[in-house]
């Protein structure tokens, strides 16, 4: 039966510069950290080794995406001129957060806030001054694309709504036909997409968290539906350490 339908994997970018200080990123077009572009090898060859064909790989324009998409492409011996990029798959705008430290942002509102707007479906960070989004526009992985790609804040809701079309326009006809799929993106934004393929109600997004660089697998039965809830990690240990992780920064 589902054996002709496309498998989907998600990989989160590598260690960024930001990750490595504890800041918000969102827009923020930080690097990979040394240790990120490794993740990224490291994450692409579990893709290789798991013997997954990849026809296809999507990745969001922003920089630390791009440089693991490139990573990947090359160990899978996937044409580089092929990686497709969709603003769709930026990282959830984080507003006036952007750039500021988790810990202080905790410290200076609680961890109640602080949850709130980093993990629920509804919360939005303060809107960003002109002058930030000026400054992050300027940035070079913006140039081109739609002024939807940088909102002055965004709730996760707003970001299954912009990814709700891209999943299925982009990604599901794909798998129909039995292409598997590479999406490289962004924690928050692959939040999103494991709350559309899972259908997740809002505790469930709440409590979830995706690591850098570790792949996440998902099957499909014929009717789109995910053969195991929540996918699949190639490393499943390590790569729930490194989700418990991502949860506790800040400090909560
Ligand atoms: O800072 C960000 O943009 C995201 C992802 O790196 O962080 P968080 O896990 O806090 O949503």
């Amino acid at each position: 039966m589902g054996e002709e339908m496309g498998r989907l994997v998600l990989l989160r970018h590598g260690e960024s510069v930001a990750n490595a200080n504890g800041l918000f990123t969102g827009a923020l077009d930080v690097p990979l950290t040394p240790a990120g572009i490794r993740e990224s090898l490291g994450g692409a060859e579990l893709v290789a080794t798991a013997g997954v064909a990849i026809a296809a790989i999507f990745s969001s324009p922003l920089r630390r995406a791009r440089t693991s998409a490139t990573i990947a492409a090359a160990s899978l011996d996937f044409d580089l001129e092929g990686v497709e990029f969709d603003w769709r798959l930026i990282e959830r705008s984080y507003g006036a957060l952007t750039g500021q430290s988790k810990a202080d942002v905790l410290h200076r509102y609680g961890s109640q806030q602080f949850r709130h707007w980093r993990r629920s479906v509804t919360g939005m960070p303060p809107r960003m001054s002109e002058a930030l989004h000026r400054r992050l526009a300027a940035q070079a992985s913006f140039h081109g694309l739609p002024s939807e790609a940088l909102p002055y804040t965004e709730s996760l809701r707003d970001v299954i709504t912009r990814l709700g079309p891209f999943v299925s326009e982009r990604v599901f006809p794909r798998l129909r036909t039995g292409e598997s799929i590479l999406l490289v993106a962004h924690g928050n934004s692959l939040r999103a997409v494991c709350a559309i393929l899972d259908k997740l109600d809002d505790d469930e997004i709440a409590d979830l968290n995706i690591p850098t660089g570790h792949p996440l697998v998902y099957d499909f039965t014929p009717e789109l539906t995910p053969v195991a809830r929540g996918g699949r990690y190639l490393d499943e240990e390590s790569a729930l350490a490194a989700a418990a992780e991502v949860a506790a920064q800040g400090g909560t």
